[in-house]
């Protein structure tokens, strides 16, 4: 029985007896063979789709709020804060939820996705919308935390970054290996500095033989390591990755230099491209900011001609579609409307 992150890989954490576990059960999420979808982008390569939108709060972000949170009871927090573009907020509420702390989220107001606003208000959060974005209201929270009795459970916690690291491990274990390469999203950076640190400490445990390419993707509107400086107004309809200023830069960067991989952008067509592609070919709805990475794939292939055959890559799908139902549905094909009469509908579908 899947007890959560902190219990399935605690010889990796640091944690002791004495950390109290706050869990969800997070984690454990399936790693997909995509062959539907390898097959549209380039026969041969063996693709597989890491769906994080199945973690409790339904994206990549309970894994690290399980251990920040945890942690922050151990040391006696009696409240936790973060500035988020959605996810990150609705994560540290529920986890602030089960530990019975106080939650007080900032984010950039009327640019959070609806679900994600949702969450962050049912698990009964501080939700405050600053006239600003992302980047300035990390900026506060960092003031806040080093002023006030109040712990930031941003990635600039180290305890984020040590809790999703734990997807490497999975990911390893679901294939037998590592992959060749890791295709993620890039917003603050947390989740591919994560990622490469899981990856090395899974290779020096002797796990793995091998350590897969990090291949970071940004939005181009949101594109600041890949342009080598910060964006001032960074604007994508993947709202998740509507970031200008990463605070894991330098994270990043070392993953794509040590790991011979790379950080590269992809337009927000390309991303919506690639967000409708894997629903109508795997049956998989992920937020817009997670199909970055699948855009990543395809512009590789069309632009680079990368990929061998038999070529394993790894896609992190970061989070679930519903998070986001305006884009879906200003995205999908407009529903029809009709009389409720059967002959109707027969000759609406043609029969
Ligand atoms: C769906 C989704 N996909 C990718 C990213 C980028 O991960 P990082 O590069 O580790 O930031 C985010 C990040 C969201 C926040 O930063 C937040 O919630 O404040 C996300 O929600």
């Amino acid at each position: 029985r899947w007890k959560g992150v902190i219990e399935e890989f605690r010889e990796f954490l640091p944690v002791s007896d004495k950390t109290p576990v706050i869990t969800l059960l997070e984690g454990n999420t399936p790693l997909i063979k995509a062959n539907n979808l390898a097959r549209e982008i380039k026969p041969g390569i063996e693709l597989y789709l890491k769906f994080e939108g199945l973690n409790p709060t339904g994206s990549f972000k309970d894994r690290g709020m399980t251990m920040a949170v945890s942690k922050a009871v151990e040391e006696g927090a009696k409240a936790v804060i973060c500035a988020s573009t959605g996810n990150t907020s609705a994560s540290a509420a529920a986890y602030a939820a089960k530990a019975g702390l106080k939650a007080v989220v900032l984010i950039p107001e009327g640019k959070i996705a609806l679900g994600k606003l949702s969450q962050a208000v049912m698990y009964g959060a501080e939700v405050i919308q600053i006239k600003g974005n992302f980047d300035q209201a990390l900026e506060i929270v960092r003031e806040i935390g080093q002023q006030y009795p109040i712990t930031i459970v941003n990635s600039i916690n180290p305890y984020r970054l040590q809790g999703q690291k734990t997807a490497a491990f999975e990911i390893c274990e679901q294939l037998g290996r590592a992959p060749d390469y890791h295709f993620i999203p890039v917003g603050n950076a947390g989740n591919i500095t994560a990622y490469w640190m899981g990856y090395k400490e899974y290779y020096e445990a002797g796990k793995v033989d091998s350590k897969p390419k990090m291949c970071g993707w940004q939005a181009a509107g949101a594109a600041p390591i890949v342009l080598g400086h910060p964006v001032k107004n960074p604007e994508t309809i993947a709202t998740a990755i509507r970031i200008g200023n990463p605070a894991s830069w330098k994270g990043a960067v070392n993953a794509a230099n040590e790991s011979g991989g790379f950080i590269d952008m992809v337009t927000d067509e390309e991303i919506l491209e690639a967000y409708k592609l894997v629903a109508r070919t795997e049956g998989i709805f992920c937020e817009p900011a997670s199909a970055a990475s699948i855009a990543g794939v395809i512009k590789s292939v069309r632009e680079k001609g990368m990929f061998e055959k038999g070529d394993v890559i790894v896609c992190t799908l970061t989070g679930h579609g519903l998070k986001d139902p305006d884009t879906a549905i200003s995205m999908g094909v407009r529903p029809v409307t009709l009389p409720a009469e059967r002959e109707e509908i027969v000759k609406y579908l043609g029969f």
